[in-house]
């Protein structure tokens, strides 16, 4: 059986939909922002402030590039598909599933992003960083569920009926 990965932008409820769909499942649940907390011994926003973006980034393509584990669901932070080896090791081991919002949403839901930590240059907008991941998630998604004025539950539904598709083998 395989591992379920979870991608999207920042508060796109990879998280919050993670957990629930690994209780339902009966999988493991593991969330990458708290992996790299763990073997970093700092807490993200630390990460980003100490080192920098691009060193956010491999630490960040380090730490998924090994997560080994069975039957679990992973919820990864925004920034993981600037992980190339991160990112093939999940599109080759797991069923890679994007969520998918639409910028407005997902303004109204950020509020100022660099409050929330997210991975964003000097002189970049949110519009810009949507624009620039919306074709990573795009290419690395085996199945896509758009969730634009979907409640959570809502959200696991679709996702659930998306592996009844006899084409995707998990
Ligand atoms: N479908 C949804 N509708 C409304 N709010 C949601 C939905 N999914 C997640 N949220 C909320 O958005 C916020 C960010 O969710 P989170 O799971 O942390 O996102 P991510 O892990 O993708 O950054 C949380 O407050 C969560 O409750
Ligand atoms: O998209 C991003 O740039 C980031 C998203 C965060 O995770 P969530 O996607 O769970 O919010 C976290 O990994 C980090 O602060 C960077
Ligand atoms: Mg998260």
């Amino acid at each position: 059986m395989k591992n379920i990965v979870l991608i999207g932008m920042p508060a796109a409820g990879k998280s919050t939909i993670g957990v629930i769909l690994a209780k339902e499942l009966n999988y493991h649940f593991i969330d990458s922002d708290l992996v790299i907390q763990e073997r970093e011994e700092r807490l993200l926003r630390e990460i980003i402030a100490e080192e920098g973006l691009d060193r956010f980034i491999e630490i960040e393509n380090e730490a998924n590039r090994l997560i080994e584990a069975e039957k679990a669901v992973i919820a990864t932070g925004g920034s993981v598909i600037y992980g190339k080896e991160a990112m093939e090791h999940f599109y080759n081991t797991c069923v890679i599933v994007y969520l998918k919002i639409s910028y407005d949403s997902i303004a109204n839901r950020i509020g100022d992003p660099k409050k929330r930590g997210v991975v964003l240059k000097e002189n970049q907008t949110l519009r810009d960083l949507y624009e620039e991941r919306c074709p990573l998630y795009e290419k690395y998604a085996h199945i896509t569920v758009e969730t634009d004025g979907l409640e959570i539950g809502e959200v696991m539904q679709k996702i659930k009926n998306s592996f009844k598709n006899p084409d995707i083998m998990i």
